[in-house]
């Protein structure tokens, strides 16, 4: 059975106290992909090594997470993978195409293609690396800021598991949830089983706080959304939170960014997840009142306002201060910031948060 490594004292725990609801004294700030290509020192580290080849060196993976929170004051790291790791593991190559992103060979076509899965999967040994690098990085930040953990759903891994890449439309996905809804269903779980038991590991190799990336939850009208992502995201919550507790370990906060799911906020927020992420779509006022009281509300900047001048970006942070209001919020983008991102622009994101947002006492 997994035992908890000791690590060093946490000096900032903002973001796991605004995830838990708690008081907090100014708002916790990241932002998804802050590991990226938008930062001068990560494209110089991916001439040297293959995107795949760092996240399963955990030296590697551990530098990548690091380099945004040596820049910034960031109150989280998230450590450096990707959500395709999981179809990797199922048995499907999944290359990372340079200034493309990544590509299927041999995506899955019909549902006898279900049979080229390798089921079950052995998370320890498909990937423990991920596991190490997680134990790697808590050691190395120091207590600095939490480490978060994170996979993707199953809708949108099996999209692209069928896409064989990214795509507009998700046609070939979503021809699968109409034509074959006992084998999505099928793939759905197997997927869903790894996330349970993936997230897990994360937890006892050091994870503090766990994301869950719905990215493709927006392609969905509400009735699939309702049939075939909530279900599963559910399962991964409540699933998680008891093995977590059966085993002794700790029982963390989990996010959950369902990107373009406006239409199911409500649901989101009736879970286990202990904060629902907003894409920059959603009004911050409307949501809390969507949602209620018991739950954080996480983002949700247009990340294209990080191209406006940046008093126009301390201004549009002001806003959205206002909007959330001062606790159970954590703040970030809408989404991932973007390659071509100048990271001083990201600076002044993070700072106003702290700037607008530090109480008086
Ligand atoms: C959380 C995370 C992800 N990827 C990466 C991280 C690292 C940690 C961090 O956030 O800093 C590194 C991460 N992952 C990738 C990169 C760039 C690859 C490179 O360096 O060449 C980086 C830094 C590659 C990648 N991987 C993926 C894409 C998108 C492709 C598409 O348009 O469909 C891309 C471009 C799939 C992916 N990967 C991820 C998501 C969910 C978040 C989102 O919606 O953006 C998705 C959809 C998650």
């Amino acid at each position: 059975m997994a035992t908890q490594n000791t690590f060093p004292a946490l000096k900032n725990d903002l973001i796991l106290r605004a995830a838990r609801g708690d008081r907090v004294e100014k708002t916790p700030v990241w932002v998804m992909r802050q590991a990226g290509r938008y930062l001068p020192e990560f494209r110089e580290f991916r001439k040297q090594h293959d995107f795949f080849t760092i996240c399963r060196t955990p030296e590697l993976a551990c530098e990548v997470t690091l380099q945004p929170i040596r820049r910034f004051d960031l109150d989280a790291a998230i450590i450096f993978s990707d959500i395709l790791v999981i179809p990797q593991a199922m048995g499907l190559t999944v290359e990372m195409v340079p200034g493309k992103g990544p590509h299927f060979p041999q995506p899955l076509q019909t549902p006898s293609d279900l049979a080229r899965l390798k089921l079950p999967v052995d998370v320890n040994q498909e990937l423990g690396y991920v596991f190490k690098a997680i134990t790697l990085t808590r050691q190395k930040l120091e207590g600095k800021v939490p480490l978060i953990g994170f996979c993707g759903a199953p809708w949108t891994l099996m999209s692209y598991m069928i896409e064989g890449g990214g795509s507009p439309t998700l046609s070939k996905s979503k021809a699968w949830l109409y034509a074959h809804p006992d084998a999505s269903h099928q793939l759905l779980q197997s997927i869903t089983d790894v996330c349970v038991e993936y997230l897990e590991g994360q937890v006892a190799a050091g994870a503090q706080l766990l994301q869950v990336f719905e990215s493709h939850a927006g392609l969905l009208g509400r009735e699939q959304f309702l049939q075939f992502s909530l279900p599963y995201l559910k399962q991964i919550a409540s699933k998680l939170k008891a093995n977590l507790q059966a085993k002794n370990l700790p029982i963390v906060p989990i996010i959950v960014f369902a990107k373009g799911a406006h239409y199911a906020l409500k649901e989101l927020s009736d879970t286990e997840y202990d904060v629902v992420g907003l894409d920059w779509t959603m009004e911050p006022r409307e949501a809390r009142k969507c949602v209620g009281e018991m739950v954080t509300l996480q983002g949700n900047l247009d990340p294209c306002a990080l191209y406006s001048p940046k008093e126009d970006i301390r201004a549009a942070v002001k806003k959205m201060a206002e909007g959330f209001g001062s606790q159970r919020w954590i703040a970030n983008l809408g989404h991932g910031i973007y390659p071509d991102m100048n990271p001083e622009h990201l600076r002044t994101f993070i700072d106003s948060v702290h700037e607008f947002t530090q109480q008086e006492n």
